[in-house]
């Protein structure tokens, strides 16, 4: 968290615990506090979903739902504790969120947010249609919780078990986003397709982030239900969910600190407006939903990061600044095991009669080549010749239409850009796809995602600090290696595009590839940059290194590369050494006359 954010989150706080406790404060008010906490516990899923997953759920109230009637039927009907409806309110949501999850999750954009109001209505009149649920009147008689003979009925006490669960969640959250599931949650803002080719499985993900927006919901419903001592349906319907949508957006849905934030201004305006509203029109009626329909049009055309971020900023300007916490260059030690590289010059990969249609077109004509251990291949040829897709083809990223791909002796050619990764094929590419708003580290650091394996619950409990040591180790390691060590703690998005290459190429080395394949790694580069470049790219063939590289700069490649394969229009023109290539008269003809 920035010093800015942390001031902020810990002003709000103390108040949080303070003001309660000051004497006369209205016990109406410790009510609404807990709502508030109530509400912020959904919208904090909603950040964790909306804000860092790039997943709309208008379905947020359903969940809580499940957590308020599991613990209002298992105290009311089988007379369990609250504490023991707890795990199984959590383990509902949690479930039920997997469930709806595993078949609503491979929508996506508005599909997704539509499917999700579907799940939503049709709970809703599930709940007020059936006996065992008591239709619309509900369920009443849900005990008050008591611990140790603290009796969380009363107004006080219930807040302070509230706030407990808030700041927990807090503290949850930010361990799983600080994680290895956790940047792979966040990496699907920068697109599934660059996730899957350093391993992650997106769908997993997605799935992740639902879970524990749903058990964020269950956990909220659960103290919903103890608090109100009944339910029914209304609470759980389309308009909560909206409602909680908006907290989110309107806090900021991009922090955690926005998702209590917009719960307090919801919460309070609501409150301030429904007796206002009335008084000034003469009139009944629920007009407040009027206002925040405007506000909200305005919040997103003024601010659409929501009001958090300028409370952050005052805060920081109002208070001391902390340290600046950045995750410390430790040392070598720590940094994982390489992965053994094959014999040099063994041959690692063959392709054979590669091709690929789109519609009419053949963008990559029955291409064959092979590459060899420790060595640096040139795929080169003009613009839409195929080099990018015969890339893709080999990384997963699309399916041939036919042909093969042999890779350590393994047919990968059909195989997820997952499954080829993990085989120890890493990439850069064509168009940048760096994660946007994560640090240069973190970027660095998804690269390894496939050499360690802590889950999210090892996250959320942060049992997996050695691993995550390892991990930025290595991240430090590789981001010295392209020169950028002194960038690592600034946010991806403010490098040149040429040092967002080398961010690329430090990503793909975390994976501690057999093959490495570049697209365009110069495009961008200073000169003295692509000498450092080559240099580095020297290096890791010394190492044993393969790569193979898509690069128009002809004198970056051919001072570099230890063979060539050049391709027009889809087919392959030419292979060779750098010296023949250059010699080659259909090659001179058809690319590098024109290059020249
Ligand atoms: N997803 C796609 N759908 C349809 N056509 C595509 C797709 N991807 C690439 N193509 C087409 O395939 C051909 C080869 O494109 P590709 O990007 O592989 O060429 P390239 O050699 O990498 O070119 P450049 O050097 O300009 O990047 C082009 O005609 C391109 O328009």
């Amino acid at each position: 968290m920035a010093p800015m954010h942390r001031m902020a989150a810990g002003a709000a706080l103390a108040i949080a615990i303070l003001a309660p406790l000051l004497p006369g404060f209205p016990p109406f008010w410790v009510t609404l506090l807990s709502y508030i906490g109530l509400s912020g516990l959904v919208a904090l899923g909603l950040v964790v979903l909306v804000g860092v997953a790039g997943l709309t759920s208008f379905g947020q109230a359903m969940f809580v739902g499940f957590g308020a009637y599991t613990t209002a039927i298992l105290t009311t009907r089988y007379g369990l504790s609250p504490w023991l409806t707890l795990p199984v309110a959590l383990l509902v949501s949690g479930g039920l969120a997997w469930a709806i999850g595993a078949v609503t999750l491979r929508l996506k954009g508005h599909y997704l947010a539509i499917a999700t109001i579907a799940w939503n209505v049709s709970f809703f009149y599930l709940v007020g249609n059936l006996d065992f649920f008591h239709r619309n009147d509900g369920i009443s008689g849900i005990p008050p919780i008591t611990l140790a003979g603290i009796d969380f009925g009363d107004t006080r006490n219930f807040y302070f078990l509230v706030l407990a669960c808030v700041v927990l969640a807090i503290l949850l959250t930010r361990n799983l986003l600080n994680s290895r599931p956790g940047r792979a949650v966040r990496a699907l803002r920068g697109g599934a397709l660059a996730a899957e080719s350093f391993g992650v499985n997106t769908f997993q993900a997605r799935i992740l982030a639902f879970v524990y927006a749903g058990v964020l919901a269950g956990l909220s419903g659960w103290l919903y239900a103890h608090l109100q001592r009944a339910v029914n349906p209304s609470p759980f319907g389309i308009n909560m969910s909206i409602d909680y949508l908006l907290m989110a957006v309107a806090g900021g849905v991009h922090n955690i600190g926005g998702a209590f934030l917009g719960a307090a201004i919801v919460t309070l305006l609501r409150d301030q407006l429904q007796t206002l509203l009335p008084s000034l029109l003469h009139a009944q009626g629920n007009f407040e939903i009027i206002v925040f329909g405007a506000l909200l049009i305005l919040l997103l055309q003024f601010s659409p990061r929501g009001i958090w971020p300028h409370l952050a900023k005052l805060a920081g300007r109002l208070l001391p600044q902390g340290e600046k916490p950045a995750v410390p260059e430790p040392s070598e030690a720590q940094v994982l095991p390489p992965r053994p590289q094959p014999e040099r010059g063994a041959e690692i990969l063959r392709a054979t009669a590669l091709r690929k249609q789109f519609g009419g077109l053949v963008a990559v004509n029955d291409v064959g080549f092979h590459l060899a251990a420790g060595e640096v291949v040139g795929l080169i040829g003009p613009n839409g010749a195929g080099k990018s897709t015969t890339f893709n083809l080999l990384t997963g990223v699309l399916s041939a239409t036919r042909g093969s791909v042999s890779f350590l002796g393994e047919e990968i050619c059909g195989r997820a850009a997952r499954h080829i990764a993990t085989r120890g094929v890493a990439r850069t590419f064509q168009h940048v796809k760096l994660v946007h708003g994560m640090t240069v580290l973190d970027n660095v650091a998804l690269g390894a995602h496939l050499r360690a394996a802590s889950g999210p619950l090892r996250a959320a409990l942060k049992l997996d600090r050695a691993e995550e040591a390892r991990i930025f180790a290595l991240a430090w390691q590789q981001l010295h290696r392209v020169g950028l060590a002194h960038c690592a703690h600034l946010v991806a998005d403010e490098l040149s595009l040429g040092q967002q290459r080398l961010v690329e190429i430090a990503r793909a080395l975390c994976l501690d590839p057999v093959l490495l394949l570049l697209d365009e790694p110069a495009a961008g580069l200073r000169h003295l940059e692509k000498a450092a470049l080559a240099k580095l790219l020297d290096r890791l063939r010394a190492e044993g290194m393969t790569i193979l590289l898509v690069e128009h700069d002809m004198d970056f490649v051919m001072n570099l590369t230890d063979r060539l394969v050049v391709m027009n229009f889809g087919a392959e023109l030419a292979q060779g050494r750098p010296k023949e290539i250059q010699g080659n008269p259909a090659v001179i003809d058809a690319y590098l006359g024109s290059a020249a």
